[in-house]
């Protein structure tokens, strides 16, 4: 799993434990989200090529590095995606914006796409934004929908992930970076992550 990178910082584990606790509310869950995501972000980013750009500055014109921040193209998965985007946005606010809406069929757990508005992608840096990969069918159909709209660079940012669903991106997807917070144990009968975080995406927006 070359291209699976577990990115082990103390303050990330402290966010994951959080979630994990069935104690946080919703507007909590959603914050240590968005941090997750920031943290990630940084992790992620840590050898980007700058651009070097003219300021002015208090003793004249010098030339000094800057992010291409229109580059990059956040691209959350609804429902659970997207309280992560708050944080990365606070990052790189130029960056845009793309919307996929992907549901998993909890009988049968295939993904199902019903909403896709992500932006032209020709020479960008695709960042997928979901917290869980469980089977990895839903890594697999965005990074797939991705792919097709010809991106420079995808990568993904994601809290934690099953083992069963990390092998199954990184035999299918090896060119797809994979940042993660932590990787856990198993799937259960249900596809469920465990220990896991339960139904991100009800915890978020407080439903069942
Ligand atoms: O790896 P998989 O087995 O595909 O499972 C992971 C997916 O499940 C969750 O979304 P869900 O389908 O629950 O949609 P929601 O965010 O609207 O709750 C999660 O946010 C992932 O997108
Ligand atoms: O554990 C899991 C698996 C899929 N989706 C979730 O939200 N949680
Ligand atoms: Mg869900």
């Amino acid at each position: 799993m070359k291209n699976i990178i577990n990115v082990k910082h103390p303050l990330l584990q402290n966010l994951v434990t959080k979630l994990r606790d069935i104690n946080t509310n919703s507007y909590d869950f959603r914050k240590y989200l968005s941090e997750v995501g920031r943290i990630l972000l940084v992790e992620a980013l840590k050898d980007e090529t700058l651009k070097e750009k003219e300021v002015q500055i208090w003793v004249g014109n010098y030339r000094f590095p800057v992010l291409d921040e229109e580059k990059y193209v956040f691209i959350p998965i609804l429902r659970a995606g997207l309280p992560m985007l708050d944080g990365v946005l606070e990052m790189i606010p130029l960056a845009r914006s793309g919307f996929l809406a992907i549901k998993r069929n909890e009988e049968t757990l295939e993904s199902i796409l019903y909403y896709d508005r992500v932006p032209p992608l020709k020479g960008k840096t695709a960042i997928i934004l979901d917290p869980m990969v469980a089977t990895g069918g839903s890594l697999d159909y965005a990074i797939s929908v991705i792919k097709e709209k010809n991106p420079e660079r995808i990568i993904s940012l994601n809290v934690i992930g099953a083992p069963e669903g990390l092998n199954r991106i990184s035999k299918k997807h090896p060119d797809v970076k994979v940042f993660i917070a932590q990787i856990d144990e198993k799937l259960n009968d249900k596809g469920y992550i465990i220990p896991g975080i339960g139904d991100a995406g009800d915890r978020a927006f407080n439903t069942e």
